[in-house]
């Protein structure tokens, strides 16, 4: 399937100069969907992932049906203030602004194989602070996977080591 087909690009949102890829117009179509999740299954299997990791928010709408299609759990990453319990930071920066990224302290046991699942990578920030992270707690990162890799802004240069599986690039 040509995925890149159900991408919008918007220009100029939420920036001047940004060009946003948005993916709801993959969501909103049921065998799209069904195809960015079923690929990056198939990746998880090949790299054993043991729990889904996915970024605040659209990491959730693509990492949670893929830890349900492997019978695995899902850890989410969020911005302060938004989980209940001792949690965990890193700082980050984005192609258009600066936050910080908390995961429950408990969220990841111990020497477990971890993939990071997220729409898209840009500049890699995100994560880059997600895999902090995950080691911070002491899991094994054994891969990154994204719908979408928005190539010039070079985020594989931030994720040295790590293996990392994309559908779309620009
Ligand atoms: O590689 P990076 O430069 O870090 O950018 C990629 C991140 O930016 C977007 O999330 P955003 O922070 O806009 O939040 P959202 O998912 O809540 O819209 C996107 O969903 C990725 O998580
Ligand atoms: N250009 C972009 N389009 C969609 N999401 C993004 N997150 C960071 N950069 C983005």
């Amino acid at each position: 399937m040509d995925l890149k087909q159900y991408v919008t690009i918007v220009e100029n949102w939420p920036k001047e100069g940004i060009r946003f890829k948005d993916i709801t117009t993959i969501m909103d179509n049921g065998p799209a969907y069904k195809y960015a999740v079923d690929e990056i299954v198939k990746y998880a299997r090949e790299v054993g992932a043991e729990v889904i990791v996915g970024p605040e928010a659209r990491g959730f709408i693509i990492g949670c049906p893929v830890a349900y299609a492997l019978e695995v759990g899902f850890a989410p990453v969020r911005k302060p203030g938004k989980l209940p319990r001792e949690v965990i930071s890193a700082d980050y920066g984005l192609e258009y602004g600066k936050d910080t990224l908390t995961m429950h302290k408990d969220a990841i046991k111990k020497g477990q194989k971890v993939l990071i699942v997220d729409d898209l990578l840009a500049t890699g920030g995100t994560v880059e602070a997600t895999v902090n992270l995950i080691q911070q707690l002491g899991g094994e990162v054994v891969g990154a996977a994204f719908m979408i890799e928005l190539t010039y802004l070079d985020g594989r240069d931030k994720l040295k080591g790590i293996d990392i599986r994309t559908l779309i690039s620009y």
